[in-house]
C-alpha cells in the first residue's frame, strides 16, 4: 500500500482570484486525497493579504481560513521570513501568489532556490526586466535550475491554455511567426459594451466601473487602461517564443488615460473624473462608426521583425475580434504548421473563477511533478 504524501500550500492574496483559489483548492484536496495510488493531501499552511496573515509554527492546516484570517491579528510574515518559514516545512511547498505586488514577483528567484514551487497568476515576475525572467527560469526545476517548479498559465488569458498552448508549439518545433488578439479582459468588456457591433452602448466611464465591480480589472483600472496590462502579457508570449524584450515599456503602447488625469493621486479619483472625458471617447466611436467600423484594444507581436505593439484599432463589424461578447479574449497563433489558418483560443479573459481554474490546474501540474 503506498504512503500517503502530503504537499504544503502557502497562499498570498485573497481577494477576487484569491479566494476563488482557496473554493476550488477545497474541491481539489478532496480529489486528490481520494485518487488511486498513493493518495496526496493538499495542507494549506499560511494565508495572507496585505494586512493580516495566518498560520502556525507546527504547521497545523487551517481548517477554516476565513474565520481563522478574519479574526488574525497577526501581521504578514516579511518575504525572507516568510521564506524560512516555508522551507522549514515537514515537506514539499508551493507558494500560490494571488497578488499583482511586484515585491513578492521580485521575490520568485530565492524561493525557487529554495526548492518552494510557485504558481501564479501575477505578470509583475515574467514580465519585468528581463533580468527577473532569467533569474526565476534559471533556479527553475522547470527552466534551467534544480529548484521548484513554477507555472504561471493565469498570468496571459486568465484560465485560457494560452501559455501552455505556446509552450507545446515552441517545444514541438513550431515556428511562430506571428501572436494577435485581444489580450485584455478589462478591454474586451469596455469596447464589446461601449461599441457593441449591434449598434447603441453605455458610457465609457460608466462600463470602466462595472469592469472593476465584476472583478475584472487590476486592483487598480489605470493598469488596464493605461495599456501596460496588454503589454505585460505580450512581453511574456514574446519572451516565451525567444525574443528579448527587455521590459512592458520598451515598445509602443498606447494609453487610454487622458493627459489630464495623468497625474490623480488614486483609482478613486481617477474614477470619479472619468466622466469628464466620456465625450472624447464618444468622438472615437463616432469616427469609427463613420467607416462603418468599431474600436477594439488590440496586441500582437510579428516574431521575425522582433516588433510588439499595443493599442486601438478599427475593425470590420464582421470581424472575429469586432463581435467578442463579454470580457473574452481572442488570442491567434500564426504558426508554419498551421499555415493561413491560425490556432485560435477564445473565451472569457478574466474574472476570479476563470482565473483562479488557471493556478488550480497549475497547483495539480507541480503536485504531479513532485510526486
Ligand atoms: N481578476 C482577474 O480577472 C485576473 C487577475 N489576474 C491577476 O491575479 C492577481 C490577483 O488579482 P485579483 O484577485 O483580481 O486582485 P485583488 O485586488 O482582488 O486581490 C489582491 C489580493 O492580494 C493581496 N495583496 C496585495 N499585496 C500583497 C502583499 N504584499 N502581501 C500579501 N497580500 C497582498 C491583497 O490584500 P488586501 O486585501 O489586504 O489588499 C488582496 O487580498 C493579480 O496579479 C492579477 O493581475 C490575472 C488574470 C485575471
Ligand atoms: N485586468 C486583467 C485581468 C487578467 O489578466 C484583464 O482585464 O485582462
Ligand atoms: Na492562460
Amino acid at each position: 500500500m503506498p504512503l500517503p504524501r502530503q504537499v504544503f500550500i502557502a497562499v498570498i492574496g485573497a481577494g477576487g482570484v484569491g479566494k476563488a483559489f482557496l473554493a476550488q483548492l477545497s474541491h481539489l484536496a478532496s480529489n486528490l486525497s481520494r485518487s488511486p495510488g498513493a493518495p496526496t493531501y493538499l495542507s494549506l499552511i499560511l494565508l495572507s493579504t496585505s494586512k493580516k496573515s495566518v498560520y502556525h509554527s507546527d504547521y497545523k492546516s487551517l481548517s477554516n481560513w476565513e474565520a481563522e484570517l478574519q479574526n488574525s491579528t497577526t501581521p504578514p510574515l516579511p518575504l525572507p521570513q516568510l521564506a524560512d518559514y516555508l522551507v522549514k516545512a515537514p515537506g514539499k511547498v508551493v507558494l500560490v501568489d494571488n497578488t499583482s505586488n511586484q515585491d513578492v514577483a521580485d521575490s520568485y528567484p530565492p524561493f525557487l532556490k529554495k526548492g518552494i514551487s510557485i504558481v501564479t497568476p501575477n505578470k509583475k515576475a515574467f514580465s519585468s526586466t528581463y533580468q527577473l525572467w532569467t533569474d526565476i527560469f534559471s533556479g527553475a526545476a522547470n527552466g534551467t535550475g534544480t529548484g521548484g517548479y513554477v507555472f504561471h498559465e493565469s498570468s496571459v488569458g486568465a484560465g485560457l491554455p494560452v501559455i501552455s498552448t505556446l509552450k507545446d508549439l515552441v517545444e514541438t518545433g513550431d515556428d511562430v511567426r506571428k501572436i494577435e488578439g485581444v489580450f485584455s479582459g478589462t478591454m474586451s468588456f469596455l469596447f464589446n459594451s461601449f461599441q457593441p457591433v449591434s449598434g447603441g452602448g453605455g458610457k465609457f466611464s460608466a462600463e470602466v466601473k462595472t469592469a472593476k465591480e465584476k472583478g475584472f480589472t487590476e486592483p487598480d483600472p489605470r493598469d488596464d487602461l493605461n495599456g501596460l496590462d496588454v503589454a505585460r502579457k505580450l512581453t511574456i508570449l514574446a519572451r516565451l517564443v525567444g525574443l528579448k524584450i527587455e521590459s512592458p515599456t520598451s515598445f509602443p503602447v498606447q494609453s487610454l488615460i487622458p493627459k489630464e488625469l495623468e497625474s490623480c493621486s488614486s483609482g478613486d479619483e481617477f474614477l470619479s473624473r472619468l466622466p469628464e472625458f466620456d465625450n472624447e471617447m464618444e468622438e472615437l466611436k463616432a469616427d469609427a462608426e463613420k467607416e462603418g467600423k468599431v474600436v477594439r484594444f488590440v496586441g500582437s507581436v510579428d516574431v521575425p521583425k522582433g516588433e510588439v505593439k499595443v493599442g486601438l484599432e478599427k475593425f470590420d463589424k464582421s470581424h472575429p475580434i469586432a463581435a467578442l461578447k463579454g470580457s473574452d479574449n481572442i488570442i491567434a497563433f500564426y504558426t508554419k504548421r498551421y499555415g493561413d489558418n491560425p490556432l485560435i483560443i477564445q473565451g472569457a479573459g478574466a474574472g476570479g473563477e476563470v482565473t483562479a481554474m488557471g493556478v488550480t490546474s497549475d497547483l495539480i501540474k507541480v503536485v504531479r511533478l513532485l510526486q
